[in-house]
């Protein structure tokens, strides 16, 4: 099997995915991204953009379609190649933050590095840079139950980006913060990113917190739209009424999506 000849450090086509129980999630999406591209995927709740991340990630396997991710065909791979795929090329922040609640912070943050085989003390000290740069370093060796929900998001934020993957997959990341801090951690992580030159592909509800990609893939029912109209319930079968689909992965590079109910 020879990889798509392009650019793209991550690219999927034609993606179809359904749940165990059949509930479709992703229907025949495509899309690349450049590296260091921070790339933000939107659409209204059900729309499919954790699927896509998952899918994206190796975490899913999608029914039909291509994943590759820098030569490799992640879609062919089984479990356990997936799995290593993971742990050394992506990070992966979800929209709740899980920690381990025996371990301190700076352990919980230091752990994906460690598992990398990195010794304890310089894991320690590249997950104390990130913390601070988190603004959570004050918490260092606090454990997970001790702090405020917002600040356990915050450390699995820094817990991601501590062994600076090569792509950052972002489900929501700030959905339990409020609006001031959300807007901050958003700049920080990506800010992050471009200076690690780290790919982020950061799932969001709204056009509001994709402001700071560069550029925006909006999903409509498990498929890539143009311009996103609320439409009436979609049929099962057809796109859904008032969604202009959009064309293949060379279509890209338009304007952010407008959103209107
Ligand atoms: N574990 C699951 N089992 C069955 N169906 C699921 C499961 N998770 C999601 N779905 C369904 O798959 C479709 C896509 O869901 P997905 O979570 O990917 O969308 P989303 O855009 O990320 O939504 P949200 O913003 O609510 O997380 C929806 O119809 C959803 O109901």
């Amino acid at each position: 099997m020879v990889a798509p000849p392009d650019n793209d450090v991550l690219r999927a086509s034609a993606l179809h995915f359904q749940h165990h129980d059949g509930s479709p999630a992703l229907q025949g999406v495509s899309l690349g991204v450049r590296e260091g591209e921070v790339l933000a995927v939107t659409g209204p709740r059900g729309s499919g953009k954790t699927s896509l991340l998952r899918c994206l990630a190796g975490l899913d396997r999608p029914q039909r379609g291509e994943v590759w991710f820098d030569g490799v065909a992640v879609h062919t791979l089984g479990t356990l190649a997936r799995a290593r795929l993971r742990r050394h090329r992506f990070g992966w922040i979800d929209p709740v933050p899980v920690l381990v609640p025996e371990l301190t912070v700076w352990e919980n943050a230091a752990l994906p590095l460690m598992l990398r085989g990195t010794g304890r003390r310089r894991a320690r000290r590249a997950a104390l840079e990130w913390l601070e740069r988190l603004d959570v370093d004050g918490r260092a060796r606090s454990r997970p139950h001790e702090l405020r929900h917002s600040e356990r998001q915050r450390v699995c934020i820094a817990r991601a980006l501590t062994v600076v993957p090569s792509v950052l997959f972002a489900d929501e990341p700030t959905a339990p913060l409020h609006r001031a801090e959300s807007a901050q951690v958003l700049r920080t992580l990506t800010a992050a990113a471009r200076s690690h030159g780290v790919t982020v592909v950061l799932a969001c509800a709204g056009p509001r917190r994709a402001g700071l990609a560069d550029r925006t893939v909006t999903l409509l029912d498990g498929r890539r739209v143009r311009t996103l109209h609320l439409p009436p319930v979609a049929g099962p079968a057809g796109p859904a009424e008032g969604a202009e689909p959009a064309g293949s992965a060379g279509t890209e590079g338009r304007p952010a999506c407008s959103l209107s109910a």
